[in-house]
């Protein structure tokens, strides 16, 4: 069995209250070195907090905290090899742009021999070191995020915590900045834990994501294991699209599938969790997984129902379909003209399928 890497930072058993309220929960997580680790959330489950407990600008009420090996708890946040770039990029606008990246190691009383040439490496490493003379009012919010990140990166920190940087930025220019950002974090070696609300981006640019809700980690996984095999329903729904139906296990197919039910229609489902003849399950399927064909109502063999809403995306067709227990469900499909069975009209009857065992099966929870 390969052995497991050490952590660079690890957090155990980590307890923090506010007001009396639990707001992260005996969490534990491990933070290897040189990766993308993204922390997802809603708003609300404590994921700013988890970021300022490995910063030291909180205290954990239990717990222990570690990195590369040595217990920094109690250590204090100036003394932790560990920065922040926060939402807000906090630059000082009466400085240059030189100016903002050197504080910190003025600051530390560093030589103005060393300062130089390291504020400059920093600044070239974000490409801004032909605007080192400019001032934070003179950049555009992608270029102020730069900023921010050489002058976290110039004090050569292990780790960099990066608080919803991006959420400030126009749409374009965060995509912009999600891959620049990825590519940065491959050149510098450092390891970035990012936190976001957004799923998209969590999605793109992280080598591992982790999923908190209510100050728990409900899933840690690649961003592919996030999104095929949700964990259980909040974060399948979290994630992008799904449609969840309603199913009932008949008995066992082979190891691993089961005969079942599903919105009345008899199937092969996979899964290798430890189900029982009889259990309900609720059987997961992004759009893009269902295939649908016109077709009169309960003769295609598949789920009948009937299309309801059409959604044209450009690159694809999104179809609502009602089934006939009433639920609705949504088909992503390509754009194709030439397939005759894709223009279909508001009313028509079809046949949904989906590819065989791309489904999702988990324990029945209400949804
Ligand atoms: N210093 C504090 N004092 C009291 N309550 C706090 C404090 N810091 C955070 N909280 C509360 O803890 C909870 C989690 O906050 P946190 O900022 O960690 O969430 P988040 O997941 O980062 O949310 P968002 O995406 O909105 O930033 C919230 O209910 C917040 O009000």
């Amino acid at each position: 069995m390969a052995e497991q890497p050490i952590p660079l930072v690890s957090l155990t058993g980590i307890s923090k209250t506010f007001d009396g309220k639990a707001i992260i929960d005996n969490l534990d997580l491990s933070i290897y070195d040189g990766e993308f680790l993204t922390i997802l959330g809603p708003s609300g489950c404590g994921k700013t907090t988890v970021l300022r407990l490995i910063a030291g600008l909180e205290q954990a009420d239990s717990g222990r905290l570690t990195l590369a090996g040595s217990d920094i708890t109690t250590v204090a946040a100036e003394h932790r090899h560990v920065n922040t770039v926060f939402q807000s990029y906090a630059l000082f606008p009466h400085m240059t742009l030189f100016d903002n990246v050197a504080f910190g190691l003025r600051m530390q009383k560093l030589p103005k021999s060393e300062i130089t040439p390291r504020v400059l490496e920093a600044l070239k490493m974000v490409q801004l070191d032909t605007m080192a003379n400019r001032y934070p009012h003179q950049l555009s919010g992608g270029q102020q995020q730069r900023v921010a990140i050489a002058r976290a990166v110039v004090n050569r920190p292990k780790v960099l915590l990066l608080d919803e940087s991006l959420s400030a930025l126009d749409y374009k220019l965060r995509k912009q900045m999600q891959s620049e950002l990825k590519q940065l974090q491959r050149r510098l070696g450092i390891t970035f834990v990012f936190v976001t609300h957004d799923q998209e981006e969590a999605l793109s640019m992280s080598d591992r994501i982790v999923v908190m809700h209510g100050g728990k980690v409900v899933q840690d996984g690649t961003p592919r294991e996030i999104y095929e095999s949700p964990a259980n329903l909040f974060v399948a729904r979290f994630i992008g699209e799904i449609n969840i139906m309603d199913g009932e296990l008949l008995n066992p197919a082979t190891p691993g599938s089961w005969h079942a039910r599903v919105e009345g229609r008899d199937c092969v489902v996979h899964s290798q969790q430890p189900f029982s003849a009889g259990d309900k399950v609720c059987v997961l399927l992004r759009p893009e997984d269902l295939r649908m064909k016109i077709c009169a109502a309960n003769t295609g063999g598949g789920i009948a129902g009937r299309i309801v809403e059409r959604l044209y995306k450009g690159a694809t067709l999104e179809s609502r379909v009602e089934l006939q227990s009433g639920q609705h469900v949504l088909v992503s499909e390509f754009f194709d003209e030439d397939d005759p069975d894709f223009d279909y009209r508001l009313g028509e009857q079809v046949n949904l399928t989906w590819v065989d065992s791309w489904e999702v099966v988990l324990p029945y929870e209400q949804h």
